[in-house]
């Protein structure tokens, strides 16, 4: 089954709650039409569905905790297998989360081509995402939520970037600046790819 993502060419994208990943990862599916992957988004449909599995993943994000880590590689997985035959690359939006999730991906996926570090200060971050929930009806986006997964995003997040320096994949975008000047940048970087 895997053998069908052997040479797909993979992107993480990694930042902070708010940072702009998903904003980034549209633009880059519009342009480039990646299939992109939120492993934020694919827990947040589980929830939606009702499902058992979707109760219980539903008490762990409402507290900024992380959901454990087979659960979200099986759903990114069977995610990119169900485009394999179309997808021109893949971006992995918000994943991995801690270091142990990405030498799990590599061992049951594949390596990525490229990360891009979305990068913008914590102050910045709340202050999206306080925005944000003013319509997001995203039940993290409170204060007291965004404060945890802040921490945990240092604590744990973090550490995956300098885990990728090591292989020179990692690409820092700085995302103060406005969308379209932070998209110019994303953009070297992925063609910098082909
Ligand atoms: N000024 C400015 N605002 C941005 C930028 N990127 C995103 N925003 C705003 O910040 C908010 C959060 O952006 P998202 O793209 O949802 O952030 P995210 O990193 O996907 O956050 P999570 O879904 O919490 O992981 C959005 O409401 C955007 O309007 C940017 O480059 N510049
Ligand atoms: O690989 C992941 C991705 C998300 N989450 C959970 O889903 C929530 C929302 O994730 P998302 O990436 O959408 O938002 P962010 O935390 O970046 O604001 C997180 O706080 C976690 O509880 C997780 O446990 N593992
Ligand atoms: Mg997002």
């Amino acid at each position: 089954m895997t053998d069908k993502l052997k040479d797909a060419k993979i992107v993480f994208v990694v930042g902070g709650p708010g940072s702009g990943k998903g904003t980034q990862c549209e633009k880059i599916v519009a342009k480039y039409g990646y299939t992109h992957l939120s492993s934020g988004d694919l827990l947040r449909a589980e929830v939606a569905s009702g499902s058992e599995r979707g109760k219980q993943l539903q008490a762990i994000m409402q507290k900024g905790e992380l959901v454990p880590l087979d659960t979200v590689l099986d759903m990114i997985k069977e995610a990119m297998i169900a485009k394999a035959d179309v997808s021109k690359g893949y971006l992995i939006d918000g994943y991995p989360r801690e270091v142990k999730q990405g030498e799990e991906f590599e061992k049951k996926i594949g390596a990525p081509a490229l990360l891009l570090y979305v990068d913008a200060k914590a102050e910045t971050m709340v202050k999206r995402l306080m925005k944000r929930g003013e319509t997001s009806g995203r039940a993290d986006d409170n204060e007291e939520t965004i404060k945890k997964r802040l921490d945990l995003y240092y604590k744990a997040t973090e550490p995956v970037i300098a885990y990728y320096e090591k292989c020179s994949i990692v690409r820092k975008i700085n995302s103060e600046l406005p969308v379209d000047e932070v998209f110019a940048i994303v953009e070297k970087a992925i063609d910098e790819l082909k």
